[in-house]
């Protein structure tokens, strides 16, 4: 099958309603655009749904009612025929028993084409992290910050156009978490890719989003869409900033507010 771009919507949920067999509403009419190049943030209290909104432009799980498109296909077409979508979640999920190297591979070894080619794709992901020198070394010789520089590289290596996070760094300590905010930054930018980034915390939305869905739980929907209007590169510097500090009590006040509506500052 070909699939081709057909809109420019990198993705598209369209009153999106998902109610599981066990009787919970854990989406209700979420109807939300992500245009392409942006980096989206899903901010709600546990339960609100988003790891089910972002599974489902994975594929893995569809709508009751509504529907989810990326890059105008359906998930599953786009996950069958392509290397344009990647996931990465809050753990890891490394093998213990391949390399650093190989666990970067597997996912292209899983494509097919050329040997040589693939392996030059998984060393300059990893240089990319910063894991250049640890090519041998197994999960357990690593820390957990470099588990994740891993994991990361791993869904970078074929290229996708749209890179899903659920909650990728909350495991990790403080100071490794604002390390991993800046590379992921930084590869966002020169990737130009579009990240769905699913996070409890206000300071993460703020720091890393061009936009913020605030969602509300019971059922899951969007409560509103903030646009965070602070220059990119960001610097840790900018925490401190009056004008982040605006977004904060921004995003902290909609996590509080049902009416959907659009912020701004
Ligand atoms: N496979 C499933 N079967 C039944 N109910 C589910 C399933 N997956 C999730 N749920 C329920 O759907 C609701 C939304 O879950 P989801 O994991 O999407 O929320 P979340 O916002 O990502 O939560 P958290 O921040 O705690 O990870 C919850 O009430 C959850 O218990």
């Amino acid at each position: 099958m070909d699939v081709k771009i057909v809109q420019d919507h990198a993705v598209y949920f369209r009153n999106v309603s998902k109610v599981y067999n066990t009787g919970t509403i854990a989406l209700n009419n979420f109807d939300f655009p992500v245009e392409e190049g942006e980096f989206i943030s899903f901010l709600g209290p546990s339960g609100c749904g988003k790891s089910t909104a972002l599974r489902m432009v994975a594929g893995l799980g569809s709508p009751t009612t509504g529907d989810v498109t990326v890059f105008g296909n359906t998930p599953e077409d786009l996950i069958k025929n392509t290397n344009d979508i990647a996931f990465v979640f809050q753990d890891a999920n490394l093998l213990p028993w391949r390399s650093v190297l190989d666990n970067v591979l597997l996912p292209l070894e899983l494509r097919g084409g050329n040997k040589k080619e693939k392996k030059e794709a998984a060393v300059k992901v990893l240089e990319m992290v910063g894991l250049k020198d640890h090519l041998t070394s197994y999960p357990r010789q690593l820390s957990g910050g470099m588990r994740m520089r891993v994991s990361i590289a791993r869904a970078l290596a074929a290229k996708p156009k749209l890179l899903l996070m659920d909650e990728p760094f909350a495991a990790l300590d403080e100071i490794t978490r604002q390390t991993l905010q800046m590379e992921l930054l930084d590869i966002w930018k020169k990737e130009k890719m579009t990240v769905l980034f699913v996070t409890h915390n206000v300071y993460e939305a703020v720091f890393l989003s061009s936009k913020i869905a605030v969602m509300s739980a019971r059922p899951g929907r969007l409560s509103s869409v903030i646009d965070v209007n602070l220059p990119y590169p960001r610097e840790l510097a900018m925490r401190t900033d009056p004008a982040f500090s605006k977004y904060v009590d921004l995003a902290s006040a909609s996590l509080e507010n049902h009416e959907p509506r659009k912020e701004t500052v």
